[in-house]
């Protein structure tokens, strides 16, 4: 907890962790730790404190001038002298008093701060150090800084006066006690070990920044996100990535050493073993040293103690200890029961059935001939989401042959993307049949079905994982290899601004491990390569870096593209006989749209092809099949000209798009 408060350092200049004159590097599990060698936990006896000084004489004007800027406003007057006179009471009512305090002078100085985001114009904002600048006057372990002061101020008075009073007590008792000065030396050498140990429990403080190397211990961070974030649950299933994964996972956790972990969960495992000190050894039987030595002298000289004093020790020790173990018995029993339906959980887990029911029949039968194209006819469909009311499809019906091209087009929310995802059985249809090959869907082993589909979602998600990966897991037979990954990266249109990334293809896009820091000195914008995020942190322990790699919308399309063409495209041996696009060209620029679908009906070769899309001409023109879809339903199927000449909505809506040009 303490370290969470210490708060960032005031200095200016920034923090090099390169710099090994300043900076001490050790490591711990698969962590680099790069300490400031003269932050006050390192620096020479003494000196730490009087910088700490310097540093208190520097900011106490500040401190009074908040004091008096909460004395002038009368409105906490009241506030204020009830907290006091609560305090001073003994807190009587500790929740509500802690709800009314804080509530209101944290609601005072909210505007202060909100005045101090909102004056700022975008350059100023965007500035790292403004940020680090703000970040440090907003918040302290979670609390506004105004209020912790308050609180803190409030809890010092408290304790000192409750310290003076217990000395008092403690004094007079001692004073009439033989031996007293002798207890009370011992219960200070168990209050100093204490104190001691808790000193090295709590390793970071002063300036410091943590970042890990292991790329494999990185990449199993990624694989865990993926596998337990929804949004990528999609793009997972469909692209048929469950055994890949779980073997991948084997083989990251076993060459992964024993040690690696969350650098907090690290450090924690530091200060257990810390614990097990020669110090430790002998810090319990001091701790019933002063009992031992009062019990002695009770019976050496029972005269000499008074009984009252003695009894009641014995009874409250007693008392409280039975106490405590009783306690200790119900909540050790009750986590008993907890910890065995947990275990059952956890093998019940693994027996949670599916909702898509996987078919039994291999697909295809001939790869190669599947490669050629597969045709896909939708029978009297009709679909609703899992607990909605509305249908997505109703009664949808079309058939497309081998080879053929489809665009799908029609309104927002029309049922264009649930099309497609039925084709991939991400759901099952309430009524209707789905054929691929003349086969009903259902009936065909999932894995298989899905091996002969590649889509690229509407709402693609990358993975937390590098760019290699990210291109690799389109295909994850193939997911090493270097080449192909390249050649996708190529024919999607990403490899040019990939190569230009000082990493290339193993940027991460999305960090799932972060470098953690505190008390930078606010020019610190970057470290170990990365920009630092003030933003992202507030109220953390340390600090994150910045998570994701800033690619425009385009390019992180065509990183999407490659993907699906690793797959589709590139491998040669691949039983892919249909192409699945949902609308892919949304974020692009005309010039690299028309790229794309050129490059897309060049590669395709005779693979059976179906697009949704908003966009009219430039791939309805080429179309064997347009669906024009309103409401759930289709409205209008056939040619580009078939339509043109119906004279129904496609052609109305193609003429709006077409008038925009001229
Ligand atoms: N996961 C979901 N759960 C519930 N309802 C959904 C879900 N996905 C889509 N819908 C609903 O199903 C209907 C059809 O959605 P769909 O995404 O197929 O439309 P679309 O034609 O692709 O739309 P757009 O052009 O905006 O992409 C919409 O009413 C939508 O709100």
């Amino acid at each position: 907890m303490k370290r969470r408060s210490k708060g960032r350092s005031s200095r200016k200049g920034s923090f090099d962790p390169s710099d090994t004159a300043r900076v001490k590097h050790s490591r711990i599990g698969v962590w680099d730790l790069y300490e400031e060698k003269n932050s006050s936990s390192i620096s020479l006896p003494g000196s730490s404190r009087y910088e700490r000084y310097l540093e208190l004489k520097e900011s106490a004007p500040y401190v009074w001038r908040m004091f008096i800027d909460i004395l002038r406003n009368q409105s906490l007057w009241f506030p204020l002298s009830a907290v006091l006179t609560m305090e001073v009471l003994g807190s009587f009512i500790p929740a509500l008093s802690l709800w009314y305090r804080g509530h209101l002078i944290t609601l005072h100085y909210s505007v202060h701060i909100f005045h101090a985001h909102a004056r700022l114009d975008v350059p100023t904002y965007d500035d790292v150090a403004v940020q680090a600048q703000l970040e440090a006057a907003s918040h302290i372990g979670g609390q506004s800084i105004a209020w912790a002061t308050v609180n803190m101020m409030i809890n010092l008075v408290t304790t000192f006066v409750q310290l003076t009073s217990q000395i008092l007590v403690l004094w007079s008792v001692l004073k009439e006690t033989r031996d007293g000065p002798l207890l009370a030396a011992l219960s200070a050498v168990q209050v100093a070990l204490q104190w001691f140990q808790w000193q090295q429990i709590i390793p970071l403080r002063g300036v410091w920044a943590a970042t890990t190397k292991n790329q494999d211990y990185i990449k199993l961070q990624g694989l865990k996100r993926v596998v337990t974030n929804f949004t990528h649950r999609k793009e997972f299933v469909a692209g048929n990535l469950a055994q890949y994964s779980v073997s991948l996972f084997k083989t990251l956790t076993e060459r992964t050493p024993d040690d690696a972990d969350d650098f907090w969960e690290t450090i924690r495992a530091r200060a257990a073993t810390g614990r097990l000190t020669m110090l430790s050894a002998v810090q319990d039987p001091f701790g019933e040293l002063p009992q031992i030595v009062f019990a002695l002298r009770a019976v050496q000289y029972p005269a000499s103690i008074p009984v009252s004093l003695a009894s009641l020790n014995l009874i409250t020790t007693t008392t409280s200890r039975f106490s405590y173990m009783i306690h200790n018995f119900f909540q050790q029993t009750g986590s008993v029961i907890d910890r065995f339906a947990s275990v059952r959980k956890l093998y019940d887990v693994l027996n949670v059935q599916n909702k898509i029911v996987d078919g039994t029949i291999p697909f295809p039968e001939d790869r190669q001939k599947a490669r050629g194209g597969l045709s896909v006819e939708f029978r009297n469909v009709s679909f609703r989401y899992p607990d909605t009311l509305e249908y997505a499809l109703q009664d949808v019906s079309f058939k497309l042959l081998p080879g053929q091209l489809c665009v799908i087009v029609g309104t927002n929310g029309s049922g264009k993307s649930t099309i497609l995802k039925l084709m991939l059985r991400l759901y099952d249809p309430e009524d209707g049949q789905i054929l691929i090959d003349g086969k009903d869907i259902r009936t065909l082993r999932l894995h298989d079905l899905r091996e002969t589909i590649s889509v690229l979602f509407q709402d693609y998600t990358h993975f937390p994982l590098s760019i290699r990966d990210n291109i690799g897991l389109g295909d994850p037979s193939h997911a090493d290899d270097e080449d192909r990954i390249r050649l996708a990266a190529r024919l999607g249109g990403s490899e040019e601004f990939v190569d230009r990334l000082s990493e290339g293809l193993d940027t991460y896009l999305e960090r799932p491990v972060n470098d953690c820091y505190g008390a930078l000195p606010e020019g610190t914008q970057s470290l170990f390569g990365r920009p630092v995020d003030y933003n992202s942190v507030r109220g953390a322990g340390g600090m994150a870096s910045s998570r994701s790699t800033n690619l425009s919308g385009g390019q992180m399309q065509r990183l999407a593209v490659s993907r699906t063409f690793m797959r589709s495209v590139v491998s040669d041996d691949s039983g892919v006989g249909l192409l699945l696009f949902d609308e892919p060209s949304a974020s692009l620029d005309p010039t690299a749209e028309h790229d794309l679908f050129g490059r897309l009906r060049e590669l395709r070769g005779s693979k059976t092809m179906i697009f949704s899309s908003h966009r009219f001409g430039n791939l309805t023109r080429h179309a064997d099949l347009i669906l024009y879809m309103n409401d759930s339903r289709i409205l209008e199927t056939g040619t580009h000209d078939a339509l043109l000449r119906n004279q129904g909505d496609y052609a109305r809506i193609w003429m709006l798009q077409a008038q925009a040009f001229l």
